[in-house]
C-alpha cells in the first residue's frame, strides 16, 4: 500500500535549519492497521503531512499501491487525511461537512454522495445529526464526524493523527472499540498517530517507533490475537509488550 524509503526532512532553511527526521523508511501492507508512536515533537505529524503531499521531503522516496509518487503534488488527494484537530468548519452542519471531500472532486452527482453520507452517518451511530452543527456535538461526536469525513473521501489509505487523544477516558475506549469494528468492515489501511501505548498496542497489527531528533524509525510488531477486546489490558502477554515498548521507547529518547 505504501512504500517509503529514506525520508529526511528539515524546517527552515540555511544556518536556521533543523532537521526532523532522517533515514525513515516503512513499510505498509493493504489493510493493515499500522500505529507510529514517538517523543512529542519527533515528526508524527511531519511524517502524515508528507504523505499526504501537503509537504515536500528533501529526500527519500515513496511509493503508493505500487507507483513512485515522486512529487508532494502528485500524493495530494490520493490518501486520506485527518489532521490533530478535527478541523470541522464550525458555519456548516454535519452534513456540509462531509460534502466537502465530495466539493473537493466533484467526480459524481451531490445525490450520490449525500446518500452515501446518510449510510455512514446511520454505520457511525450519528443518525439524527445531519443537520446539526460541530459545537452542538459532544466530543466523541465531533471525531466520528471528522473520521466519517475522512472516510467519505473514498481512499483505502486513512491517516489519523492522535484522533482521540483530547477525549475522556470512557469516551476513548468506546471509540476505541468502534474503530476496530469500523476497520474490520471497511477493508481500510489505516496510519495512526497516538502517544497512548496501550491504545497502539490493542488497535495495531505493527507499529512504529520514531526516534527524531534527525534519527529514523524503528519496527515493533504488536502481534496480539484477533479480534480484540479491551480485556486484553490485562493479560500478562499485554502487560509484557507494554512494557517492552515503553522501554524501547525511552532508550529511542535517551540515544
Ligand atoms: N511549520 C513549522 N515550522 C518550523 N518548525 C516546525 C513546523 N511544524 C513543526 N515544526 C517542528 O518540527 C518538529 C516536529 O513537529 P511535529 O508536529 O511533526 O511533531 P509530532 O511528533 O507530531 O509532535 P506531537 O506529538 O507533539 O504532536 C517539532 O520540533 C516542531 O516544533
Amino acid at each position: 500500500m505504501i512504500n517509503i524509503s529514506n525520508l529526511s526532512y528539515a524546517f527552515g532553511t540555511g544556518s536556521s535549519r533543523t532537521p526532523v527526521f532522517s533515514g525513515l523508511s516503512m513499510n505498509v501492507q493493504r489493510g493493515e492497521f499500522i500505529s507510529v508512536v514517538g517523543g512529542s515533537g519527533c515528526g508524527k505529524s511531519t511524517l502524515f503531512k508528507i504523505i499526504a503531499g501537503l509537504l515536500e521531503p528533501d529526500n527519500g522516496r515513496i511509493t503508493l499501491n505500487g507507483a513512485e509518487s515522486a512529487t508532494a503534488a502528485k500524493r495530494l488527494g490520493s490518501v486520506a487525511y485527518m489532521p490533530q484537530q478535527d478541523l470541522l468548519l464550525p458555519w456548516r452542519t454535519v452534513m456540509d461537512n462531509c460534502l466537502l471531500p465530495w466539493e473537493l472532486k466533484r467526480s459524481r452527482p451531490k445525490a450520490a454522495a449525500v446518500a452515501e453520507i446518510r449510510t455512514l452517518l446511520q454505520r457511525f451511530g450519528l443518525e439524527g445529526t445531519e443537520g446539526a452543527y460541530p459545537q452542538e456535538l459532544s466530543g466523541g461526536m465531533r471525531q466520528r464526524v471528522a473520521v466519517l469525513r475522512t472516510v467519505a473521501a473514498g481512499n483505502d489509505l486513512l491517516l489519523l493523527d492522535e484522533p482521540f487523544g483530547a477525549l475522556d477516558a470512557i469516551t476513548k475506549r468506546s471509540l476505541q472499540r468502534w474503530l476496530l469494528e469500523l476497520w474490520a468492515e471497511l477493508d481500510k489501511t489505516v496510519l495512526f498517530i497516538t502517544h497512548d501505548l496501550e491504545e497502539a498496542l490493542l488497535l495495531s497489527d505493527r507499529i512504529y517507533l520514531m526516534t527524531g531528533s534527525g534519527g529514523g524509525m524503528q519496527e515493533f510488531p504488536a502481534g496480539l490475537p484477533r479480534p480484540r477486546h479491551h480485556s486484553l489490558n490485562y493479560q500478562p502477554q499485554f502487560a509484557a509488550l507494554r512494557q517492552e515498548l515503553e522501554l524501547k521507547l525511552y532508550e529511542n529518547r535517551r540515544s
